[in-house]
Parts: C-alpha cells; sequence; structure tokens
C-alpha cells in the first residue's frame, strides 16, 4: 500500500544542508497498522509531509495506495486521509460543518458528504458534539475530529502524524482503540509517527526506527525486543549511597557496567530474577536500605539505546506538552 524506494528530502537553512530524511525504503502492506518512531528531528513528518504530497522528495520514488507520488500527486491526494501534527481545522465552524466541508472537498455529493459525517461522528464519539464549535473543543476531542475529517472521504490509507502528542494516558489509549475499530471495520492501512515507546510497542503490527533521516531497525514489536537480550534491574537508594550500590552492582556475575542517574542505579544481567537475592544480600550487608528494586523486561527504548547510545525516552520528556483531557 506504500512502497518507498531511496526517498530524500534536504533543506537548506541559514546557509546549511539539513539531509531531513537520508534515503529511505518503506514497505507497508494493505491493512498493516506501522508506526514510524524516532526521537525529536529524527525524519518522521518529513517523511510523512513526502508521502502525502505536501513536499516534493529531492530524490527516490514512492508509490502510495496504487499512485505514483511523483507522476499522479492528485491520485494519491485523492486516497489518502492525513492528520497533521497539531490538526487541521480553523476552528470556526462547528464539528458537522468542518468535516462536511471535509467530505465537499475530496468530491462527494452533499447527500454523501451528509451520510459519511453521520457514520465518523458516531465511529468517533463526536455526534453529541455536532453542533459545538470545533475551537471550543477539548484537546482530546479535538484531536477525534482531527481522525474524523482524515476518514470522512473513507481513505484507504490514513496517515497519522503523533496523533496523541499532548493528550493524557486515558484519552491517548481510547484514541488508538478507536483507531483500531475502524482499522477492523474498513482495513484502513494506518501509517503513523509517534515518540511514545509504549504507543508504538502496543498498537502497531510493526515498528519502523528512524534515527537522523535513516531507518535504522524495524520488524514486529515483539522481534525488535527479542533483539535486546537480558534483562534490565533498576535500584533506587538515598542519593548518598548510588555510588556505592553501582559498586556493588558491579560485582554481581554477567551485570553489564552499571550506570547512574540521580537516586537509581541501572545494569543489565541476563536473568533478572537470578540476581535478585544476591543483591539484596549485598545492600543489606552493607546497610543500604534499597527504596525500589526492579526488574524490566526489554523495552523498544532499550533496542535504541542498543542502536544508538541514546534513549527516545529522555528526548521524548524533553519535549512532552501540558497533557491535555478529553
Ligand atoms: N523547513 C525546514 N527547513 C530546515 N530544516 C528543516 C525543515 N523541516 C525540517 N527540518 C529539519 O529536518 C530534520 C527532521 O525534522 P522532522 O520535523 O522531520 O523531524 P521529526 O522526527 O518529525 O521530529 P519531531 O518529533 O520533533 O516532530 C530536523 O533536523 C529539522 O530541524
Amino acid at each position: 500500500m506504500i512502497t518507498t524506494r531511496g526517498l530524500a528530502r534536504s533543506f537548506h537553512a541559514n546557509g546549511q544542508q539539513v539531509d531531513a530524511v537520508k534515503g529511505i525504503d518503506i514497505d507497508v502492506l494493505a491493512g498493516e497498522c506501522v508506526t514510524l518512531l524516532g526521537p525529536n528531528g529524527a525524519g518522521k513528518t518529513t517523511s510523512f509531509r513526502m508521502l502525502t504530497t505536501l513536499l516534493r522528495p529531492t530524490a527516490g520514488t514512492a508509490i502510495v495506495a496504487g499512485c505514483d507520488l511523483l507522476a499522479d500527486p492528485a491520485g494519491v491526494r485523492r486516497h489518502i486521509g492525513y492528520i497533521a501534527q497539531g490538526g487541521g481545522t480553523s476552528g470556526e465552524h462547528t464539528v458537522f460543518e468542518e468535516l462536511e466541508l471535509q467530505g465537499r472537498l475530496y468530491g462527494l455529493s452533499k447527500a454523501e458528504a451528509r451520510r459519511r459525517c453521520g457514520e465518523v461522528m458516531e465511529q468517533l464519539e463526536l455526534t453529541a458534539l455536532e453542533k459545538r464549535l470545533a475551537s471550543t473543543l477539548s484537546g482530546g476531542q479535538r484531536r477525534r475530529l482531527d481522525v474524523a475529517l482524515g476518514l470522512v472521504h473513507s481513505p484507504p490509507v490514513v496517515f497519522l502524524d503523533e496523533p496523541t502528542s499532548g493528550l493524557d494516558p486515558q484519552s491517548r489509549a481510547a484514541l488508538w482503540k478507536r483507531v483500531h475499530m475502524l482499522r477492523a471495520e474498513l482495513g484502513t492501512t494506518v501509517f503513523v509517527t509517534t515518540h511514545y515507546l509504549e504507543e508504538a510497542d502496543a498498537f502497531s503490527d510493526r515498528v519502523l526506527i528512524i534515527d537522523h533521516g535513516r531507518i535504522i531497525a524495524e520488524g514486529t514489536p515483539e522481534a525488535l525486543k527479542a533483539k535486546v537480550s537480558g534483562h534490565r534491574v533498576e535500584i533506587t537508594v538515598p542519593t548518598d549511597m548510588v555510588q556505592a550500590t553501582a559498586a556493588i552492582a558491579a560485582r554481581l556475575p554477567d551485570a553489564s557496567e552499571p550506570l547512574v542517574r540521580g537516586d537509581s542505579v541501572r545494569f543489565q544481567v541476563p536473568k533478572g530474577e537470578a540476581v535478585i537475592p544476591d543483591l539484596i544480600r549485598a545492600l543489606d550487608f552493607a546497610s543500604i536500605p534499597a527504596l525500589s528494586i526492579q526488574v524490566v523486561r526489554p523495552t523498544l527504548d532499550d533496542i535504541f539505546l542498543l542502536l544508538t547510545g541514546r534513549s527516545i525516552r529522555e528526548d521524548a520528556i524533553a519535549k512532552a506538552s501540558t497533557p491535555d483531557r478529553t
């Protein structure tokens, strides 16, 4: 449903060239839900803007929903829904009017546009809000309207750029649930960007990890996590005891070099549960009161850490905006 070969885009800003996307090969099959996961500035939005015809690639080719991106951009536009970061509504129309207008822009007849408005409002639980001005909606309601706008013309492919950014965890889960219901009912192909690791893990069939404009890993969340062997152990202790705790951790059999962050010490071991008794005994002997000890299974962040030596999570936390409830 989406195929790219060597797709690239460079920008020129302040006399400098920025290679935002450096030749990516992507294959998304019909009906799949695929996530493009990466830290800030990795090239996610630039990739989406190219695939939705808003930005011309500097190099490479792409076929989207059977249409050639370069030769037939109008064909691509007819077959896709794009839910941009920050949404696409002006806010001065009611929910119903926004949806009807969008349907008409996509060439639906008035009657068909109205019928589809009714359907998508029901699917995204917007029916009770149909007469509300879009500008008066809460963040979660507004994001649901954005998704409805992307779906009103029944596209076979939807691009969702950070659909849950800025929403609280409950609203994020609810939005994902609705997107998946639509996919199950209509077989829509869903291509989505996020920097929320847990969402990529829980809701995607496949994850593409992008960093510095290149796809550095891809696979099912399970297959990606399986590349990181063992468990991570995290111990929280009083701050003045972290160095002594790190020294104890370093002496445990097969433990990786401990990493100290604030009042916590982290390290990798082949089997978390096997080292816990020794660890507790050693802490007890040294009179170090452990405030918490956690054995964490690998996450998608661990694979990113393994490949790049950096954490997506820390980058994302820096960017996270104030959560907005439905
Ligand atoms: N119009 C532009 N002019 C110059 N540089 C740009 C432009 N648009 C994007 N870039 C740069 O290209 C790189 C990729 O940006 P992009 O917005 O695609 O990243 P992203 O992964 O979507 O990040 P985020 O998660 O912060 O939205 C960044 O270094 C960005 O500064």
